[in-house]
């Protein structure tokens, strides 16, 4: 089976990604592109290293065999099988709000174009932020099926919200289901009205006790506080590439809370879906009660308006 890996940016995330790719053997080809060519070629040296150790008999796994190599945009995107996009860009003193995005688009817009072709089966896993909005734009430009063009979405936040449900009632996080859907950050939802642990709904027992509120809020501010206390939050997303490029190449069929296209919409954002080799298989239905419902389409409203303000701007 061929299993090769495209990172667009390599900055901490993308190394990051490649890092946990290599260590978990999801990958046996880790091709690394970047604007910056130093960077990109620092990067492949530095991660062929860890290539060499994970090969070594003496290493966990038993020797599993991958290479890293640097590569064009347009070779990633002729010859890998998943096309992970990590490029972005940090603020600038003076810079807007605005003025950042539209930068940011920009970079994304600029990728997909260095890209085509695009291998007609590649499936793209767009990481930079606002995900759903360039997960949104690349879908419109890629030229490819509509489920082979993801976002990482509301994945990790999910999982930490599930491990802060976890430690809250002393229970594995495997026995909590608990979902976050919608638009990643701030007005991404969790679906508390239908979580259960154990089978038993949640409402009984962990919604007696302690505010769902304050436990969602703790899940969108931890990024943040990451990123005040180091710079940068790569491992927690690096762990989460990892095992969506891991659910698409074994084709595992398992269910993602991935952003993907929401033809109801006509834009990208978070709903369970089905992983396989050919990107999303299908939409798992949430059920939501209406006002969750309404809160979740305002915010999708919202983000519509701002993709549509970023096309029309002319910013991209
Ligand atoms: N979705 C999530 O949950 C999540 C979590 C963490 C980070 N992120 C996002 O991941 C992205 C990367 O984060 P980071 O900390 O590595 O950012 P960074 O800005 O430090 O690094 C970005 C890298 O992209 C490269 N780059 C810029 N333009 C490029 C282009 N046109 N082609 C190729 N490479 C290009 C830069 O040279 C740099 O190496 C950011 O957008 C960040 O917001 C998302």
């Amino acid at each position: 089976m061929t299993s090769r890996i495209g990172i667009i940016g390599v900055g901490p995330v993308g190394a990051a990604a490649a890092y946990a790719l290599l260590l978990q053997h999801v990958a046996r080809e880790l091709w690394l592109a970047d604007i910056k060519l130093d960077r990109r070629d620092g990067q492949v040296r530095d991660l062929a290293d860890v290539a060499a150790v994970v090969a070594d008999p003496k290493s966990p796994g038993g020797g599993a065999r991958a290479t890293v190599r640097a590569a064009t945009h347009h070779e990633v995107a002729a010859e890998c099988d998943i096309i992970v996009i990590t490029a972005g860009s940090k603020y600038t003193i003076g810079e807007t709000s605005m003025q950042h995005l539209y930068r940011k688009v920009s970079i994304v817009r600029s990728i997909v174009a260095a890209m085509q072709p695009i291998r007609r089966d590649a499936v793209l896993l767009v990481v930079s932020n606002p995900v759903d909005l360039l997960t949104s734009l690349v879908k419109e430009m890629a030229g490819l099926p509509a489920g082979q063009v993801l976002g990482t979405g509301t994945e990790l936040d999910g999982v930490r919200l599930r491990a802060l449900v976890a430690s809250e009632m002393g229970t594995p996080a495997s026995s909590i289901n608990l979902n976050v859907v919608g638009v990643h950050g701030p007005s991404q939802l969790a679906t508390w009205s239908t979580a259960t642990v154990n089978d038993q709904p949640l409402q009984q027992t962990l919604l007696s006790t302690h505010h769902p509120t304050l436990l969602a809020d703790e899940c969108k501010r931890r990024s943040e506080a990451i990123v005040h206390a180091k710079g940068s939050t790569e491992y927690g997303i690096a762990a989460v590439i990892a095992r969506l490029c891991a659910a698409i190449l074994d084709d595992t069929q398992s269910v993602h809370a991935v952003s993907h296209f929401q033809a109801e919409f006509g834009c990208c954002f978070s709903l369970p879906a089905v992983l396989g080799r050919e990107g999303v298989v299908r939409t798992v239905a949430v059920e939501l009660t209406e006002a969750e419902r309404a809160e979740m389409e305002r915010s999708v409203r919202l983000l519509r308006g701002r993709i549509g303000s970023v096309e029309g701007d002319g910013a991209v």
